[in-house]
């Protein structure tokens, strides 16, 4: 059994409060890419994960992969053995704001539940994925999303307009933890939603005031993003440049998925980049 881990991409993420344990409220239009890992399991005796793609070096050292993690937290809820042989196809960037180790999470959520007969259902697999990491219950829906409370309280959006989407990361990690505490201080206050978009071009004017409350901190932390907000600005056709989540990734909205692709492929190309639409709802 195999499942598409895409990129999340946040067109915007608002700080809007803190939690006594140090985690952010926030508000954010999650929207999810057709570039990701692929996370593939077959029933085994025991549980291990094998790594491939070009990501795969970039996460040899990783002690406790978010994959096994999953697999085991999804094995005590529903009381069967952690059993199966797990492999990861990566191709997002680590630590880059698209939250690819949270979607391989979600990915082996969906693709043992399907594997051990568990079904557990989507309610279930939230909770579950809640435990797991701020960003994974988003990554469980794979569709665009208004999160909200640490990123466990998700609501429908209304009906986005077709768009392409640009992403491109200067292959430089950036810690989220470092980036919330590089924060100015200072809340905003939650997005008003419009019943409907009507193009593209409406979505990126609503988009612009919104911003990423993260993306000063992480400019501060990590200059070069400067540099790649500023090409992908650059392109033609392209309607919003911003950061992703809490970095390095940036993305750009254009008009169509083409637009995008075009404006990719003009980009350095020492830096990871991708253009194209939007992914496909999950099975
Ligand atoms: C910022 C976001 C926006 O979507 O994306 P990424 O930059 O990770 O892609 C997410 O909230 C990240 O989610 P995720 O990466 O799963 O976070 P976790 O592992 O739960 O937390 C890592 C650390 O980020 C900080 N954190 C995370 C989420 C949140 N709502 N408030 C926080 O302050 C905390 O310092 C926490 O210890
Ligand atoms: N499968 C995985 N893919 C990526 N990172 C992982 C994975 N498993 C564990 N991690 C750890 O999680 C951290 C955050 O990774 P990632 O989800 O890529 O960040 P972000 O949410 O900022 O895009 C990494 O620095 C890495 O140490």
């Amino acid at each position: 059994m195999s499942g598409f881990a895409p990129a999340k991409v946040n067109l915007t993420l608002r700080v809007t409060g803190s939690r006594a344990d140090g985690y952010h409220l926030l508000d954010s239009l999650a929207v999810f890419a057709g570039v990701g890992d692929v996370v593939r399991a077959e029933p085994a005796e025991g549980l291990t994960l094998s790594l491939a793609g070009p990501g795969a070096g970039a996460l040899a050292a990783e002690p406790d992969n978010l994959v096994l993690r999953a697999a085991r937290a999804l094995a005590a809820a529903a009381g069967v053995p952690a059993r199966a042989a797990i492999s990861l196809e990566k191709h997002l960037p680590v630590a880059s704001g698209i939250g690819g180790g949270s979607a391989d999470a979600a990915a082996a959520l969906r693709v043992l539940d399907g594997l051990w007969g568990t079904g557990l259902g989507p309610a279930r697999l939230r909770a579950i994925a809640a435990g797991l990491g701020a960003d994974v219950p988003v990554c469980v829906e794979s569709r665009p999303m208004r999160m909200r409370g640490v990123g466990e309280v998700l609501d429908a959006v209304p009906p986005l307009p077709p768009f392409g989407l640009l992403l491109a990361n200067p292959r430089l990690a950036l810690a989220t933890p470092a980036v919330f505490k590089a924060r100015a201080p200072g809340f905003s206050a939650e997005a008003d939603y419009p019943d409907r978009w009507a193009d593209a071009a409406a979505l990126a004017e609503w988009l612009r005031p919104l911003g990423n409350d993260l993306q000063d901190a992480a400019i501060a932390l990590c200059p070069p993003i400067a540099d790649v907000l500023a090409a992908i600005a650059a392109q033609p056709g392209c309607l919003l440049a911003r950061m992703s989540g809490s970095g390095a990734t940036c993305f750009g909205l254009f008009g169509t998925p083409a637009a995008a692709e075009a404006a990719a492929a003009a980009l350095p190309a020492s830096w990871w980049r991708w253009g194209g639409a939007t992914a496909p709802a999950s099975p």
